[in-house]
């Protein structure tokens, strides 16, 4: 299950990933915001990093203006590895390397062609499970 979430920022790429995402059967949960009149960012990054603490969501996609605010919200929360991606490299290497759980993108940056690209990419690829990857994993977690 993937937990969507965005701000008025992000709100139509999440509705094209929203559509891309019912082509291929994939289920999400969608926390909202549900238009585009203003929100504030964090509400949403929240409910979504709260759906994977929880265990009802496995990943989350977090869109927002930039991407910024939404990812560094995210990331406060323990276990949350919120990756800003741009590009596809960018989005297998965190899967491979960090085992990134959420997705975050700007909605005022990508293009939704690239975006769902980078949704794909990031989904269909695996973490690594090298033993060099989980060991630095493991050090995010402390300070
Ligand atoms: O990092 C924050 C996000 O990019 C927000 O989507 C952005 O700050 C919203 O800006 P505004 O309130 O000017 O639409």
């Amino acid at each position: 299950m993937i937990a969507l979430g965005c701000d008025h920022g992000g709100f139509e790429l999440k509705q094209e990933i929203k559509k891309h995402l019912d082509q291929q059967n994939i289920e999400y949960i969608d926390y909202g915001c549900d238009s585009q009149e203003a929100v504030d960012y964090p509400v949403y990054a929240k409910k979504v990093a709260r759906a994977i603490q929880n265990g009802e969501c496995e990943k989350g996609i977090l869109i927002c203006g930039t991407g910024i605010g939404i990812s560094i919200t995210a990331n406060k929360f323990k276990g949350i590895r919120a990756a800003l991606c741009t590009d596809c490299f960018s989005a297998e290497a965190t899967r491979l390397h960090n085992d990134a759980n959420v997705l975050a993108m700007g909605g005022r940056v990508v293009g939704a062609g690239l975006a769902l690209k980078i949704v794909d990419t990031f989904l269909n690829t695996p973490f690594s499970n090298d033993e060099r990857h989980i060991r630095r994993i493991s050090q995010i977690e402390t300070d």
